[in-house]
């Protein structure tokens, strides 16, 4: 593995690479750094609480753009542990409603709860430390930063150490700092990058891209992980991986809410599905029970196939 050209960036650990480690690894070595891996993932994961439990709500939100109504009294919950998926045809509200779940908009009516408490007026930042984050349409890292400086800045999130103890390098400081690249260096190999860990985010292929923005949202330890189409651009190969991936991070603790246009993908990997039309609420539960839903089918009628959600 090669090191960062940002001389002040992070060294990428593990002379040699992890990736390169991990390939000369029997069966049994495997399994066990890939649980120690998901351990360092997810080191804080509620394993008590009982999955199904709900985490957010969504209560009777309606989202106005002047005389345009994006959102009308949605309601509907996420509940811990479980793959949400939120779909309906362009411009249904999808995106609007992740924007008022982390903060972008503030609804007109009606209240985001996470873990029974009102989002209220909190800022983003202050939404990403209550444990909501959330992965972009359109791709957004810095490019000029490495891989592992991109997942360790959303590990600042959860830093404890003031600015002047970070001006003076103070132990506590250093401490969080080597904490963090340990972190961000799993976080890339549970996402399948870690052999790109010191290339700039810039000069990596799309997929890999995708997978950054979800490492750094994991990286802030969030509660709940929002996806807005991360298959955007994938080939079906990717597409399957893609679902791989969600799965695993489903079943390392996390709870996701799923914006996909890919209803293959949807109905493949979610627990549940909110559906949306012009703004409203118009089918929730089950994948089988969405695919068979009339009022679904109606909305999709004359859509193609993969341009679906
Ligand atoms: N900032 C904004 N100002 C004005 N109108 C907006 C704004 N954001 C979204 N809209 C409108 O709200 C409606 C819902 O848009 P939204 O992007 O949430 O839909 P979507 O379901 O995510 O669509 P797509 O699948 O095409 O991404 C659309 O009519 C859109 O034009």
């Amino acid at each position: 593995m090669t090191q960062p050209d940002n001389e002040n960036g992070p060294e990428v650990p593990a002379e040699g690479g992890i990736v390169a480690e991990v390939a000369n690894m029997t069966a049994q070595e495997r399994a066990e750094h890939e649980a120690e891996v998901a351990e360092v993932v997810a080191p804080d994961r509620e394993i008590e609480v009982a999955v199904g439990e709900t985490l957010l709500r969504v209560e009777n939100v309606t989202m106005r753009f002047g005389g345009l109504v994006a959102l009308d009294d949605v309601d509907f919950g996420i509940r811990r542990g479980e793959i949400l998926g939120l779909i309906g045809p362009n411009g249904a509200g999808k995106t609007t409603c992740f924007n008022t779940m982390t903060g972008v908009y503030r609804p007109t009516s009606g209240r985001i709860m996470l873990e029974d408490k009102p989002l209220g007026k909190a800022a983003k930042y202050d939404i990403t430390r209550r444990g909501i984050a959330r992965t972009f349409q359109n791709i957004r890292l810095f490019g000029e930063m490495t891989a592992l400086e991109n997942v360790v800045v959303g590990t600042d999130a959860r830093h404890k150490t003031s600015v002047l103890g970070a001006l003076l390098r103070l132990p506590r400081h250093l401490h969080e700092e080597r904490a963090a690249v340990d972190k961000a260096m799993a976080l890339l190999e549970f996402v399948g990058i870690a052999d790109r860990a010191a290339d700039k985010a810039k000069n990596l292929p799309y997929g890999y891209q995708r997978r950054l923005e979800i490492a750094r949202a994991l990286a802030t330890e969030p509660k709940l992980l929002c996806l807005d189409e991360p298959a955007a651009g994938f080939n079906p190969y990717e597409k399957e991986e893609l679902m791989g991936l969600i799965r695993k991070i489903r079943d390392d603790g996390y709870t996701v809410l799923l914006i996909e246009h890919d209803m293959k993908l949807v109905m493949g990997v979610t627990d549940r599905i909110v559906v949306l039309e012009f703004g409203k609420k118009i089918a929730e539960g089950l994948p089988t029970e969405i695919r068979e839903n009339p009022a679904v089918i109606a909305a999709y009628l004359g859509v193609p196939d993969d341009d679906v959600a």
